[in-house]
């Protein structure tokens, strides 16, 4: 086959030109980033020949290799692992498979610092591409497992690539960079130096369980024999989740999770866990400090590395924690599983269960030590993995209450700290025995929503709560320590229990006062209202809606619509304030005219009003808008 000339995906370009520009500065990291793709390449093909022994692939001396050519000026990194196909070399490498690329791209041209787009650059697949940030022209010679033809990939990473079959290529992948020249006051060293390989090796891949071989170049011993000079492993190989506690640095512990987390930033906490009994593992666990940008999509990668005995046996293993703790990463190396243990045996398994229990409570633990210890780091984990985290309270009623205790939501109690379940218990006026929450698509349009009026008025605390899970799990939940979750919208509200008598009376004159105008107004509105009352929840707005307690609100409708299930339209409630003038006209007219034709379409304004203000849209607004056109107009 010819040489064949590709164009890189747009994103794929993008990020190359970052990688050349490099806003990252720390540019040693390349030969982590290849030597972890060799590490991979290796597990893999291990994997495969144990499941398929007929595979046509030596696997007698699974290793990477690093080779330096000073007088080239190149240095090649190669594995005799996996390899790739030539079709999987250009959707692999040509491309970025990764849904929020996009997205990425265009917070990475928004951030502001350096330190920002590397964090971001971390969080998406640039592996490979790092290489460009060292050298001028990469090639990778690579050849599939089980495969006779190789392939070979060229680019100078300047908008296209070549891509050309070779016939000699030994199995596995090797990747040669042809280094630009070191420019040490940009952090570009000059990596034809050994001992700075031998440093960065130690550094980044020391627990690599694969050896990292480096052949010295022939020019730099003093052996003049003909004998191939005998190559040096330069890392330990050592599991770290095996080594002692006091034995491991914190930086070791980190460059491991870069390593399985696929992120270039340091984790937010490293949680160990060591079972002994009848049922051995060890587990190494990282809680991130960044939420990735695909967490919340279907096709999210969760659950942890499952090792066997220090061998490695698959990724992303979700039998081992729950979905709402999908963003863990980590290893667990279990002692007594089999080797060829497939992941439909893992779901079914009673020691995993146990284990992925015993797992789960250890992670909630660790959060709320963080919590008391350490309430910076605590609120940085909230904010980026609350929304998930809070799943858990629907989904996992054993953990519920280790759950909510390490729960925090906006208040009205503070403009920027969140509050935990306990303080604002803590907080509860006296006579208050429930806890208020409302949900909605921000803090300001929740605080300005009229359900809130009377809440602000009498200095009652507010939950105010914007994430999509926050209605279901409150509802799941109802109530903490005895306490029940009330959503301001829902269901009466009666907060004046001072001068209980004066106010009954009141209000009885009140509703006797009002009795035709509310009757008339619901034959009115019948369509979508099932009751109108008089509220005790408004103070500056003259109507509102709300819904029965037990009904679902229009946002958990839609919720449940959009995930294709069938739900009838509940009508709702429409309240009126009966201190409000606009109301105490409208009842003066009632009562006073015989024709209301036009008193109707007040009541219909009225109704469009109070959906309007909670965030909905008036049932026809074309309609609507006509209505009150002609009002107005009548105002002037
Ligand atoms: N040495 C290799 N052997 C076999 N396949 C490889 C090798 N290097 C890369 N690949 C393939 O190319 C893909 C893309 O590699 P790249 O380094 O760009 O991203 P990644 O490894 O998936 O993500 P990350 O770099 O964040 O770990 C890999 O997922 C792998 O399938």
């Amino acid at each position: 086959m010819p040489t064949e000339t590709f164009e890189f995906q747009v994103e794929a370009r993008q990020l190359l030109q970052l990688m050349i520009h490099s806003v990252y500065s720390n540019k040693d990291v390349f030969l982590r980033e290849l030597v972890s793709n060799g590490s991979d390449a290796l597990d893999k093909l291990r994997l495969e020949k144990l499941w398929d022994d007929s595979l046509d692939a030596d696997v007698s001396d699974l290793h990477i290799e690093i080779d330096i050519d000073s007088d080239a000026r190149t240095l090649t990194v190669r594995d005799n692992g996996i390899g790739m196909s030539y079709e999987e070399v250009g959707r692999l490498i040509g491309t970025i498979a990764n849904s929020g690329t996009a997205s990425f791209l265009e917070e990475l041209r928004e951030a502001k610092d350096e330190a920002g787009a590397e964090g971001l650059i971390g969080q998406f697949g640039v592996g490979f591409y790092s290489g460009f940030m060292v050298a001028d022209e990469v090639t990778l010679v690579t050849r599939r497992a089980g495969e006779r033809q190789g392939t070979r990939w060229t680019s100078r990473g300047e908008g296209t690539y070549q891509l050309e079959t070779v016939d000699d290529a030994p199995q596995g992948t090797s990747v040669t960079l042809h280094l630009k020249p070191a420019d040490p006051e940009n952090q570009l060293h000059d990596y034809t130096s050994p001992w700075k390989i031998k440093e960065i090796i130690k550094r980044y891949s020391d627990f690599i369980t694969w050896p990292i071989r480096m052949v010295p170049e022939a020019s730099a011993t003093d052996d003049k024999s003909d004998e191939a000079p005998e190559p040096e492993t330069l890392n330990s190989m050592k599991a770290l989740w095996a080594r002692p506690r006091d034995e491991v640095s914190d930086d070791e512990y980190h460059e491991l999770y870069k390593h399985i987390g696929h992120d270039w930033r340091d984790p937010l906490e490293t949680i160990r866990l060591q079972a002994e009994g009848t049922f051995e593992y060890q587990a190494l666990l990282f809680l991130p400090a960044h939420a990735p940008h695909d967490l919340f999509t279907r096709d999210f990668k969760r659950g942890v590395q499952l090792y066997v005995k220090r061998v490695f046996i698959m990724d992303d293993c979700e039998a081992l924690l729950p979905p709402y703790l999908r963003f863990v990463k980590g290893v667990v190396d279990a002692a007594d599983l089999s080797l060829n243990v497939s992941r439909e045996i893992l779901q079914q398994d009673r020691h995993i269960e146990m284990m992925r229990r015993r797992l789960t409570k250890k992670v909630l633990s660790t959060v709320k030590d963080m919590m008391t210890k350490d309430q910076d780091r605590y609120a940085t984990f909230w904010r980026e993995f609350g929304t998930v985290l809070k799943e858990g309270l629907v989904t996992d009623s054993e953990n519920r209450d280790a759950i909510l205790a390490v729960a925090s939501f906006a208040s009205t109690h503070h403009d920027t700290e969140p509050s935990t379940l306990k303080q604002y218990v803590e907080r509860m006026k006296d006579g208050q025995d429930d806890i208020y929450y409302l949900t909605g698509e921000s803090r300001q349009s929740i605080e300005n929503s009229p359900h809130m009026e009377a809440f602000r008025d009498r200095g009652i605390e507010v939950l105010l709560l914007t994430d999509a899970v926050d209605e279901v799990w409150a509802d799941a939940v109802g109530e903490y320590e005895g306490k029940k979750l009330r959503s301001v919208a829902k269901g009466r509200i009666d907060l004046d229990n001072e001068d209980e008598e004066t106010l009954e009376g009141e209000k009885e004159k009140q509703t006797e006062e009002y009795a035709g105008l509310l009757g008339w107004m619901k034959e009115q509105l019948d369509e979508d209202i099932k009751e109108v009352r008089l509220s005790s929840r408004l103070t500056v707005s003259p109507a509102c809606i709300v819904s029965d307690a037990q009904d679902l609100t229009p946002a958990l409708e839609n919720m449940y619509r959009a995930m294709g299930q069938e739900v009838p339209r509940a009508k709702r409630i429409l309240e009126l304030n009966p201190d409000h003038q606009l109301v105490k006209g409208l009842n003066q007219a009632y009562k006073e005219r015989e024709d209301r034709t036009d008193l109707a379409a007040t009541a219909e304004l009225l109704h469009g009003l109070a959906v309007l203000a909670e965030g909905g849209r008036p049932k026809e607004p074309s309609r609507f808008v006509k209505l009150m056109a002609d009002r107005l107009e009548r105002a002037l």
